[in-house]
């Protein structure tokens, strides 16, 4: 099905999501959240949890105005933490990196920080 037409407020969240998204994906250098989990890494993955989500997908989900406002990104963004922090044990890598992302994503994805990362996109 063609995509949705975007009008102007879309795009402009859109830009604001890519922008927030491109910061996010920065503090993820090992890549552990770039692309779906698969059974094949981890295990029993897709019996234990129910809705994956991992940043490529949040990117493609941009792309086609899956997106209407801040809070529907945020909530893809904490499942994506908080699937990580459901599969994997305290002690693993895993683990810590989706605690440690998820306490900078909510640092970056508050209303006055919102305003500055606006005022950064041309
Ligand atoms: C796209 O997912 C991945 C991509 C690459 C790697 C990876 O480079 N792992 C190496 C670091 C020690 C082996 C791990 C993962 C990975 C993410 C995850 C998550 C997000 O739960 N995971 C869980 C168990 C095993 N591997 C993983």
């Amino acid at each position: 099905s063609p995509l949705p037409k975007s009008n102007e407020s879309s795009s402009s969240l859109n830009e604001l999501l890519d922008h927030l998204l491109m910061l996010l994906e920065k503090k993820d250098p090992q890549q552990f959240f770039a692309w779906p989990v698969t059974d094949a890494i981890a295990p029993g993955y897709s019996s234990i949890i129910s809705q994956p989500m991992d940043f490529s997908t949040m990117k493609l989900k941009i792309q086609e105005n899956g997106y209407t406002n801040l809070k529907q990104f945020q909530s893809d963004f904490e499942l994506m933490c908080n699937n990580c922090m459901t599969y994997n044990q305290q002690d693993t890598i895993y683990y810590k990196a989706a605690k440690k992302l998820l306490h900078i994503g909510q640092k970056f994805m508050v209303p006055e920080k919102l305003l500055s990362l606006r005022r950064e996109v041309p």
